[in-house]
């Protein structure tokens, strides 16, 4: 009797980790956990190319390491060659952190980097009103850039750089990250299925709780480019954009909360844009309109109780309705919820579906894995041209106006442009 008592509770010990991680809750904890730990420790790639895209980085910013460092960990044919810090202690720093070889430090690192002739490519992380300067700046010393979104402060910086980048014919792509990961490409292949019908309203958000960004965050800096509808609204606008295949006709709505002592730049902010009715008179009267909230600082619940971010994308039809959570985050967790009718006003079916694609593959390792392929001549899985980013300014600029705080400051600094523009 104590024998088999034995032999079931040393059975269930050695079950017990199998039983457990085969729980559906211990599956997705522990997919969570592998998947994290792959962004951060990534396999080197098993056959890196003899002569890699040499990338530097203009300035130690905060995103370049999730944004870069990490997805060239295991690329193939790419390394991070180089750091530029307006302060040579932070760019040494920087770069002993990351395994960087050369640091460029002081008031003309960033020139420094530029004019280094063993860098091909420049990641432009810096504050929004800079992006125009370093950018054209690095295309004129022939490198290719990936910007930080928003591509700058004004439609207007973003056209010239794009036509820049053509003359010289080189590679600008603005850093929109989400478009390129599988979650977003299923919602978009779902709404494009025509499985919730016509399209008649679009919702986005990307509203984080009070806290995260402080005063002293360049988010704030009015002359930095800085507002909520510039940051976070920029992807509601584009993933609106992408979601609906086609630009907004006009702003509805547009209001902006602000705080006393940041009076032009937004904390918070919402607005409803009209949009071509899918099927054109033949579609539903309504319409089609997105509607985009964004935010800085969602107040405490009960004064106290901090709010859980906000970010979604959800599409409503004349059949149903799609929504991913976390659109610009999926690689750390996300759901895309379906709910359909086979007819108009039938009764709904509800399922979910998550995509992560490759394992510890993150939206800039999925931008990272395109970029290279565009500039190795290869057709990227998926790219997204000048004019979508040229767009996407002209109807943040737009919205801007309506809010009354009108357009960050364009760029006041000298710089080299395409012939004709
Ligand atoms: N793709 C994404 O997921 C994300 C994109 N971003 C974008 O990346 C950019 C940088 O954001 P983030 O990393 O949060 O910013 P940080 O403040 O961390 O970094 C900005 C960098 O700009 C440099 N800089 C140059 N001039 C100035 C100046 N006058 N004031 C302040 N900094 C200056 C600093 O570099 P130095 O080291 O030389 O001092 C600093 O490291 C923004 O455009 C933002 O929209 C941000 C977060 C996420
Ligand atoms: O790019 C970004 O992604 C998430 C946002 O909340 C952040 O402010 C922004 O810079």
């Amino acid at each position: 009797m104590t024998r088999s008592c034995t032999l079931w509770s040393d059975r269930l010990a050695n079950a017990l980790p199998r039983i457990l991680i085969n729980t559906p809750i211990m599956t997705s904890l522990y997919g969570f956990v592998k998947r994290l730990y792959l962004v951060f420790y990534p396999p080197a790639p098993e056959a890196p190319t003899e002569s890699p895209l040499r990338f530097g980085v203009l300035g130690a910013a905060r995103i370049a390491p999730i944004a870069l460092i990490y997805p060239v960990k295991n690329h193939s044919d790419a390394v991070v060659k180089a750091i530029a810090a307006r302060d040579q202690g932070r760019a040494d720093a920087f770069a002993k952190k990351h395994g960087i070889p050369k640091a460029y430090g002081g008031p003309g690192a960033y020139q420094k980097l530029l004019d280094d002739p063993e860098i091909d490519v420049v990641y432009n992380p810096l504050p929004n009103g800079l992006h125009y300067e370093w950018t054209m700046k690095a295309l004129a010393a022939g490198k290719h850039v990936l910007l930080e979104k928003p591509s700058a402060d004004t439609a207007e910086e973003t056209r010239k750089m794009f036509a820049f980048a053509q003359e010289k014919r080189l590679v600008l792509l603005e850093a929109f990250h989400y478009r390129f990961h599988p979650a977003t490409r299923r919602l978009k292949e779902i709404v494009d299925s025509g499985e919730i019908g016509i399209l008649t309203k679009i919702e986005t958000s990307l509203a984080v709780p009070s806290g995260l960004i402080d005063d002293g965050n360049i988010r704030m800096v009015y002359d930095l480019g800085g507002g909520v509808m510039m940051d976070n609204g920029c992807y509601t606008l584009s993933m609106s954009r992408y979601l609906s295949g086609a630009d907004p006709t006009k702003v509805i709505s547009a209001k902006a909360d602000i705080l006393p002592k940041f009076p032009l730049v937004d904390i918070g902010g919402t607005a409803t844009l009209a949009f071509p009715t899918p099927g054109g008179s033949t579609g539903p009267a309504e319409g089609l309109t997105a509607t985009l909230d964004v935010h800085y600082r969602l107040p405490p619940r009960f004064g106290f109780l901090p709010q859980w971010p906000k970010v979604f994308a959800r599409v409503t039809g004349t059949r149903g309705s799609v929504e991913l959570n976390n659109f610009v985050g999926p690689w750390i967790y996300h759901q895309i919820t379906i709910e359909s009718s086979e007819e108009e006003g039938g009764p709904l079916q509800k399922r979910t579906e998550q995509r992560y694609g490759n394992l510890g593959w993150t939206t800039y390792r999925y931008q990272l894995e395109a970029f290279v392929d565009k500039l190795r001549g290869r057709d990227p899985e998926h790219w997204f041209d000048a004019q979508d980013s040229i767009t996407n300014m002209e109807w943040i600029e737009t919205i801007y106006k309506e809010t009354g705080l009108g357009s960050r400051p364009p760029s006041t600094a000298k710089v080299p442009q395409a012939t004709g523009t």
